[in-house]
């Protein structure tokens, strides 16, 4: 098996649906549930790629879904996160998103050919501290794997962030769900997936870029091997000399099969990458600080996205008991967004604040008056 979406052929579509304001110029990849396009937008004249549900793709539950994370997507504002433009639905109801083009592809793309080790820790930093940062927003992305991970000048960014979460089994076919790259505490649903999983599955792409496949792969393998393999059988060796130990050690810590025995946070795993980087004498990247916190939406729109969210994290909520939490600060953790469990709302204590900041300055101000006043009734 030497890609997951094998055999898909057949259902993917080659040209994409009229959307307004959007000229259709060609296909440009495909996934579990739906196709990407490259569109021009007349507006601005630059190029967007814009992912499309395929008819068959999702139940409208989980199309609705789709457009509740990718409004959450949205309000992640983060250097290794692509970005969303906007989010609608085509023809006959298909939701599609729109984000920025990235013509160098993928990192799946990239790793034909083994990564060094300083191009692999830089990845691992910047990718981490993104997922660090969606941790601390109450999001798991659940499918990171090399594909999801766009190349541009700047540095990788990170696509489909919790779109897969909330896209369940569709029929018999698992979607939303990248076995290579995927723990087995979810392919064997035995446990929810968090922080630890989202952990494994990036260890995993790193691993996959330092030597061009997932942990467990043998050509010519079945899904269900492969999935037998990540459940019961040990880690192979990484078959990189050149690969410190200790980085081969955090990689096998990472990739544990008991999620209690990983990293149990993003952020302490991106710590300990840039260890290495200082063990190897390379400058530690910047695992980014991103100032203030995703904004809340605004409105009836925002109350939407919220119990759209709420919604779809309850008819999970038997797979995913904890929000996630990582457990220090070197991303700061902006406010979570409203799951069903925390039901956060911000906003409502600002004004009251205000109110009194108000009444204080307004009492200091009418005491010095007085005071004033006073005083020159003294000397008069
Ligand atoms: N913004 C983009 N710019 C350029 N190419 C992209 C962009 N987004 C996706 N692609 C390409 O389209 C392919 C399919 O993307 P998509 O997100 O649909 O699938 P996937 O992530 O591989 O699978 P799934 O979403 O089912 O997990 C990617 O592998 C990538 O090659």
């Amino acid at each position: 098996m030497s890609d997951p979406r094998e055999g898909r052929a057949a259902e993917v579509e080659e040209v994409g649906p009229h959307i307004a304001g959007l000229e259709f110029r060609r296909r440009i990849g495909t996934g579990g549930y739906a196709d990407v396009f490259l569109y021009r937008e007349t507006s601005l004249n630059r190029d967007v790629a814009v992912k499309v549900v395929r008819e068959t793709g999702l139940s409208e539950d989980e199309a609705t879904g789709f457009v509740a994370e990718a409004h959450a997507m949205a309000r992640l504002a983060h250097p290794h996160i692509v970005p969303v433009f906007a989010v609608g639905r085509a023809a006959h109801g298909r939701p599609y998103l729109t984000m920025p083009f990235y013509p160098d592809g993928t990192l799946f793309d990239r790793a034909r050919t083994p990564l060094g080790v300083a191009e692999v820790l830089k990845t691992g930093v910047q990718i981490g501290s993104a997922v660090a940062y969606a941790h601390g927003a109450g999001i798991l992305h659940r499918d990171i794997k090399p594909h999801n991970i766009l190349r541009n000048p700047f540095g990788p960014a990170l696509s489909d962030f919790g779109i897969a979460g909330t896209i369940a089994d569709v029929g018999d076919r698992i979607i939303g769900m990248s076995i290579p790259w995927s723990p087995p505490e979810v392919l064997a649903d035995s446990a929810a997936p968090g922080v630890a999983s989202d952990v494994y599955s990036l260890a995993a792409t790193l691993w996959h870029l330092l030597t061009t496949r997932s942990p467990f792969f043998r050509e010519g393998d079945s899904e269900a091997a492969l999935v037998r393999r990540i459940r019961l059988e040990p880690l192979p060796a990484l078959g990189r000399p050149d690969v410190p130990a200790t980085l081969e050690g955090l990689l096998r810590q990472s990739l544990a099969k008991d999620p209690g025995d990983r990293f149990s946070s993003m952020t302490s795993f991106v710590h300990a990458l840039q260890d290495v980087q200082r063990q190897l004498h390379l400058e530690p990247t910047d695992v980014v600080l991103v100032p203030g916190r995703p904004p809340e939406p605004r409105g009836d729109r925002g109350d939407r996205d919220r119990a759209a969210l709420a919604g779809v994290t309850r008819r999970r909520a038997d797979r995913e008991p904890a929000p996630a939490t990582p457990d220090d600060t070197a991303a700061p953790d902006p406010e979570p967004v409203a799951t069903a469990a925390s039901g956060t709302a911000a906003g409502p204590r600002t004004p009251a604040v205000l109110v009194v900041l108000v009444l204080v300055m307004a009492a200091v101000l009418l005491l010095g008056l007085l005071m004033l006043y006073l005083r020159s009734g003294g000397a008069g």
